[in-house]
């Protein structure tokens, strides 16, 4: 299970409303396209689910429990850029989540355990396509590299719930085809839910299950700061898509 009910939810920093009165519920299991205006609250939003940051108001629950006030092995996430650290290679990085959840003193596994966390970081590498590169650096991959090894890195953890921040939007158009290919076998295969913050109107609607667009009703500059972005479109994608199920046409 995997499933988001978000309820009235406000944010405000200071003076600032981001977002008013967002309700929605999220089936386990479906593929959440973002989309909106820049600076409507997208990645606010997202990071409320990462739990980095808290409702002004209302609530969000993950299957029924609400959500723990700090990002957890439940949910993973991948942004657009500096998801994975420079200074660990490909298995390094793929490993780094285990390591430190699995010993939380030395950031460090031993024996059975360790072996057993390395081989399935090496599996997973080689299904994000990028067997053969578990020595090397992030610097020395490239950007549609870099993404798949994010995608590995979080999926190792076994996420419920996949957050991702334009994970795509830097990548040249050909690569991003092939990662969409990627990201929609792993959504097929992996018992997840996954909300994704996209500008793309083409990937929101080659991927997902549901597009979600927030935006501000009352867009009046002299009050910008005083309405919030809500949802303001919950567009259904036909025919509808399941995760598991892959269409043949
Ligand atoms: N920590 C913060 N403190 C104060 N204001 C913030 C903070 N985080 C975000 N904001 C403000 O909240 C608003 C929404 O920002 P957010 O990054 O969520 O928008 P977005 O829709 O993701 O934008 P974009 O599409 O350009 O990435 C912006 O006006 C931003 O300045």
């Amino acid at each position: 299970m995997s499933a988001i009910s978000v309820d009235n939810v406000w944010k405000e920093y200071g003076d600032q409303i981001v977002l008013e009165n967002v309700s929605i519920e999220v089936e386990s299991r479906s593929f959440i396209a973002l989309v909106g205006p820049s600076g409507c609250g997208k990645s606010t939003f997202l990071r409320m689910l990462l739990g980095q940051e808290r409702p002004t108001r209302g609530t969000i629950l993950l299957d029924g429990q609400p959500l723990p006030s700090e990002p957890g092995r439940d949910r993973g996430v991948v942004f657009q850029k500096y998801s994975v650290f420079p200074h660990l290679t490909a298995l390094g990085n793929v490993l780094v989540g285990k390591e430190l959840t699995g010993s939380r003193i030395t950031g460090k596994l031993f024996g059975a355990a360790r072996k057993a966390a390395v081989e399935e970081a090496r599996a997973m590498i080689v299904d994000v396509g990028l067997s053969g590169a578990e020595q090397k650096y992030p610097a020395q991959l490239s950007g549609g590299m870099q993404q798949r090894l994010a995608l590995a890195q979080a999926l190792l953890m076994r996420p419920k719930v996949l957050l991702l921040d334009e994970p795509f939007g830097a990548l040249d158009p050909g690569i991003r085809t092939e990662i969409h290919q990627l990201m929609k076998r792993l959504w097929h295969e992996t018992p997840m839910t996954v909300v994704m913050v996209t500008h793309d109107m083409r990937e929101a609607f080659t991927l997902a299950t549901r597009v979600i667009a927030f935006e501000r009703r009352r867009d009046r500059p002299e009050e910008k700061l005083r309405y919030g972005a809500t949802i303001t479109s919950d567009i259904p994608i036909w025919p509808p898509r399941r995760a598991g199920v892959v269409a043949t046409s």
